[in-house]
């Protein structure tokens, strides 16, 4: 592979710090950061996802990488899904909790879904990643939703995690991986 600066556009200095220490590592990829906070349109959270590139690329005018996540509860049928961030403003840990009190099936995952374009015009590939888990009250300190999610077979929550562990287990790395691979092919 040639050697290649992609911009990932993201307005979360988390998501930025995890990326880069997993594709600091790809030789040939060097990444650039563009802080915006993107709009997202409604919708499934691939088209959120390719629209969000369309439109991080126009800013960009060359190779542009984004990324959005999701939190889905399988009570809920997906939701809140794409919305997470609004909800987890809005009602906080504890309330996230208390939306799944009154069902037994706590059960959830985590989606990232990556997005790629070489350019404005060019197509957009996207690169799903999920973690299966479940929703618990919170533990341990770290960013987002990381305290309420319990991923299958672990004792620990994401935010109770060394970031090595998280990061070798995360729906964001699996999506990642796919993304590393096509880019190694270019
Ligand atoms: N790996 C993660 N662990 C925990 N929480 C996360 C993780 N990734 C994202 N989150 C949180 C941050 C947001 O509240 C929500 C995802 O919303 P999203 O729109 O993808 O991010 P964002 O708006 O913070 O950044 P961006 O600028 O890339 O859109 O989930
Ligand atoms: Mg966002």
């Amino acid at each position: 592979m040639v050697s290649k600066t992609l911009t990932f556009v993201t307005g979360n200095k988390n998501k930025l710090a995890e990326v880069k220490a997993m594709l600091g590592k790809v030789e040939g990829i060097e990444i650039e950061n563009h802080d915006v906070d993107l709009p997202e349109l409604q919708g499934e959270p691939e088209d959120i996802c390719r629209e969000k590139t369309r439109l991080a690329a126009e800013s960009i005018k060359g190779p542009t990488i984004v990324e959005d996540t999701s939190l889905c509860f399988n009570a809920l049928h997906g939701l809140p899904g794409p919305y997470i961030k609004d909800f987890l403003k809005k009602l906080g840990h504890e309330g996230l909790n208390t939306i799944l009190a009154g069902f037994e099936d706590k059960s959830a995952y985590s989606q990232t879904i990556f997005g790629y374009t070489d350019g404005p015009g060019h197509e957009v590939h996207l690169f799903p990643g999920r973690c299966q888990g479940r929703i618990v009250p919170p533990r341990g300190n770290y960013f987002g939703w990381d305290p309420i999610f319990q991923p299958d077979g672990k004792e620990q929550t994401f935010a109770e995690m060394s970031h090595e562990e998280k990061n070798t287990i995360s729906h964001r790395s699996r999506a990642l991986a796919g993304l590393i691979q096509f880019l190694q092919q270019m």
